[in-house]
């Protein structure tokens, strides 16, 4: 997959900033009474919550599908209830559960929608077209004339992010995207997700309802509970290991320490000196992998150590005990 500088990266990415946000719906449901969070340009933040507290109504007042019924959102310097809503459309791209593909309309028809909204000409939708289902791993050949029905459920998915992407626009809202899947593709999904987010660094505001995901995907994951309240906004290894409050605790669960260990990195502070006698049957895992994937070498192989490398050299060895270390929790 290769990005052009100056074209999917052009417009980077902007910071969202929620100014003490509420939403009451016509019945009178609360379903965010105040919210205030900021996310920064290129951050990637999960929102996560039992089920109805708030998470897609606080999603789709960023992109004003929703209005809200007090507060401020910015993107960047700029108030979205001042942005005119084709402007905001360009600026905002938005990934949703079962993706929302128009079934009638070939692939390449649905990745083109907002550019058609926006009046580009024919040629440079057609190269947009074309570039965006190269990053997504789609070729553009093969893909482009074929209509929804006739792609695989993860394969509909990529199409929705290339169609969310096909503006360039700013910021990406996604609403449960890899739910409708099933957990080996929703995996692959989130890998590569995670390297195109390397390449082209929006800033994306994810809803998920799971823990896994948010902790894969999240630079910083936002706990919410009923009514949209902030129980706790952190990285993933800052939440599983210190949770704020009770709800939290519970939220993530009594096996917080061993997903605790899948973004815990092992680094040469936890390490021991190599023995002197070698280190010949040892597994060996990399510095800077994770603490998951070293224990995972080490119950495998059966043996109380691993060597650790750096660029295939070893540096050090890890202990089972220091590896169990790392994910002890508050
Ligand atoms: N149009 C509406 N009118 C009245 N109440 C609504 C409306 N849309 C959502 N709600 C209510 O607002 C609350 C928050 O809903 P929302 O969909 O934002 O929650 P959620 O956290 O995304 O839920 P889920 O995880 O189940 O998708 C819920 O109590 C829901 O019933």
């Amino acid at each position: 997959m290769d990005v052009t500088p100056g074209s999917t990266a052009g417009h980077g990415a902007a910071s969202i900033t929620l100014e003490r946000i509420g939403k009451r719906y016509p019945d009178g449901t609360e379903a965010v009474r105040e919210l205030s969070l900021e996310v920064k340009a290129g951050e990637l933040v999960v929102l996560i919550g039992p089920s109805g507290c708030g998470k897609s109504t606080v999603l789709r007042m960023i992109n004003r599908l929703i209005e809200p019924t007090h507060g401020r959102i910015l993107l960047g310097d700029d108030d979205v209830t001042r942005l005119d809503p084709v402007a905001l459309r360009r600026r905002v791209g938005y990934v949703i559960q079962n993706v929302g593909l128009f079934p009638h309309q070939t692939v390449a028809t649905n990745v083109a929608t907002v550019p058609g909204l926006l009046g580009w000409s024919r040629e440079r939708t057609r190269e947009r077209v074309h570039e965006l289902l190269e990053l997504v791993g789609l070729d553009p050949a093969q893909f482009g004339r074929r209509y929804p029905h006739e792609l695989s459920g993860g394969q509909r998915q990529r199409v929705g992010v290339a169609r969310a992407l096909a503006a360039d626009p700013v910021v990406l809202l996604m609403d449960e995207p890899f739910s409708a899947v099933d957990p080996i593709v929703r995996t692959r999904l989130q890998e590569e997700f995670l390297r195109l987010q390397a390449e082209v660094r929006k800033t994306i505001v994810l809803v998920t309802h799971d823990l896994d995901e948010a902790v894969r995907l999240g630079d910083r994951i936002a706990v919410l509970s009923e009514g949209g309240r902030l129980e706790q906004y952190d990285t993933p290894a800052a939440l599983l290991g210190s949770p704020a409050s009770p709800f939290v605790r519970e939220f993530v669960g009594a096996d917080r320490g061993i997903r605790r260990l899948a973004v815990t990195p092992v680094t040469r502070d936890v390490l021991d000196p190599l023995p002197a006698d070698g280190a010949a049957g040892l597994p060996t895992v990399p510095l800077g992998g994770s603490a998951y994937d070293a224990l995972g070498a080490l119950l495998t192989s059966a043996t109380e150590h691993a060597v650790v490398t750096e660029e295939g050299r070893p540096v050090g060895v890890l202990s089972r005990a220091r590896v169990l270390g790392l994910g002890v929790v508050d």
